[in-house]
């Protein structure tokens, strides 16, 4: 067994905590620092296993685990004791041939850090490290993870063609922000982007904006005329946002439109040729409303040769603190000031579901920004609605208790290490609705 008394002095000299364990996870070594860092007293550790620890409550998750099991170098944020939160770098020591000696963790205190000077790069630093979300270069700036990985690499595939797209999702998932990222690296990319949103316009006006008129086409008519949108959006891309408020005759309309490749303007009789791609998107279920009658089938055929559905936010989770840390730089910028979150309330933030997806998130950051005057936002400033905390369920003293709070050690640990609840499930071997309704059970 790899044996520490020699470089005893040495690890307790680090200021980082250092946590060693065997190959089997058995607790060998920590250092001082360890120790001042979270509390824990290395009795109560050194000769256990970390499978017990993270079970009997010490810790909510172990890194060293999870270097045993991917044999690779590990991040995770720790929460010691219930509260304290701690980053921990797990890293596998391989011997000559190439077994597996020790496992070597490191430790910060991440609430020190934060309050570090220059903490906010270095945290920005350590998780990017983690790769778990990227940036892409799309001139807005624009947040990919995990869970919509697959969604931009299809989107970034069909942008080639002329192929029409159909985006779906609640509102505020980004259907907009995709559909400009389609044409931005379309071939159509240098003519026009419009876009329409098609609810709550009476139909007259929809098709005016729509067709446009040639002068004189009705009482009030500019004598100049007045070119449509899809006039304007020759050679380039027309995005129909909320085509489910379409009214039917309009729909009958547009149909037209995308058969014929020529339309006629408002009080016209010379055909107009066009060559434009149509993406839209709606929140509403079109199946379902074909099926009342409220949708023409044709043209929902013909608008959804791609059909690409955006997830709510709260199924992607691991996009809410890049998203915060995006909206925080960017509001500084815009209002010249130096606000930053607790880590409290960045928790508290990606622990809320967001109803109004990421266009509800970037709204609070700008409200909690611009409606405080001090530079720290903390959980004061947060209103009721969203403050969270992780809590684990009151330990009672019936089996059944017992099992659910183990339980519900099991999902944070692998929510934290997966990120997802889809990647959570599949790792745990349950159903993803099954893993959301334990979810939504804790955390009443
Ligand atoms: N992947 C992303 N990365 C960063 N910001 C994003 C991303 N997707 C969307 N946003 C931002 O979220 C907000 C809402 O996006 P968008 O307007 O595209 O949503 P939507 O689904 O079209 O909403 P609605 O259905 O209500 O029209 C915008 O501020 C947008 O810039």
């Amino acid at each position: 067994m790899f044996d520490v008394e020699p470089i005893r002095s040495i690890i307790d000299a680090i200021q980082d905590g250092i946590y060693i364990t065997d190959a089997r996870a058995v607790t060998i070594a920590v250092n001082r620092s360890y120790e001042r860092i979270t509390g824990l007293n290395r009795s109560i550790l050194i000769g256990r296993y970390m499978g017990d620890l993270v079970k009997l409550g010490y810790l909510s998750n172990s890194a060293s685990l999870e270097v045993l099991k991917r044999q690779e170098v590990v991040t995770l944020v720790q929460t010691i004791n219930g509260s304290q939160k701690i980053l921990v770098t797990g890293s596998p020591v391989f011997d000559e041939r190439k077994q597996l000696m020790c496992v070597v963790t490191s430790v910060r205190d991440i609430t020190e850090l934060l309050r570090a000077k220059h903490a906010q790069e270095q945290l920005e630093n350590l998780f990017r490290s983690q790769s778990q979300y990227k940036i892409s270069s799309f001139s807005e700036e624009l947040i990919i993870s995990r869970e919509t990985q697959k969604i931009f690499d299809l989107a970034t595939n069909v942008a080639k063609y002329n192929s029409k797209v159909l985006l779906r999702g609640e509102t505020g998932t980004g259907k907009s922000k995709l559909a400009r990222y389609i044409h931005s690296i379309s071939p159509r990319a240098t003519h026009a982007f419009l876009e329409l949103n098609c609810s709550g316009i009476p139909d007259n006006l929809l098709e005016i904006e729509l067709f446009g008129y040639v002068p004189g086409a009705f009482t009030g008519a500019s004598t100049k005329g007045k070119k449509g949108l899809l006039e304007i959006s020759h050679q380039g891309t027309l995005f129909l946002d909320e085509i489910g408020d379409l009214p039917l005759s309009m729909q009958v309309k547009l149909l037209k439109v995308i058969e014929e490749n020529r339309f006629l303007p408002v009080g016209s009789t010379e055909f107009k040729e066009v060559d434009i791609r149509i993406i839209s998107a709606t929140h509403r279920n079109l199946e379902e409303m074909v099926k009342a009658g409220e949708f023409r089938e044709d043209l929902f055929y013909r608008i959804n040769v791609v059909d690409i559905e955006l997830p709510p936010l709260r199924q992607r989770n691991s996009e809410i603190l890049p998203l915060i840390q995006q909206s925080q730089k960017s509001f500084n910028e815009k209002y010249q000031m130096d606000k930053q979150f607790s880590p409290e309330v960045i928790e508290s933030l990606t622990l809320h579901d967001w109803p109004g997806n990421i266009r509800q998130l970037v709204n609070v950051i700008e409200r909690l920004m611009v409606s405080t005057t001090h530079t720290e936002i903390s959980m004061h400033d947060l209103p009721d609605y969203l403050h969270h905390e992780k809590q684990l369920p009151k330990q009672g003293v019936t089996l059944k208790d017992k099992v659910l709070a183990y339980e519900y050690e099991l999902i944070v640990e692998a929510l934290n290490i997966h990120g997802s609840t889809r990647a959570t499930a599949e790792a745990l071997g349950v159903e993803q609705s099954t893993l959301v309704k334990k979810i939504t059970r804790f955390k009443q």
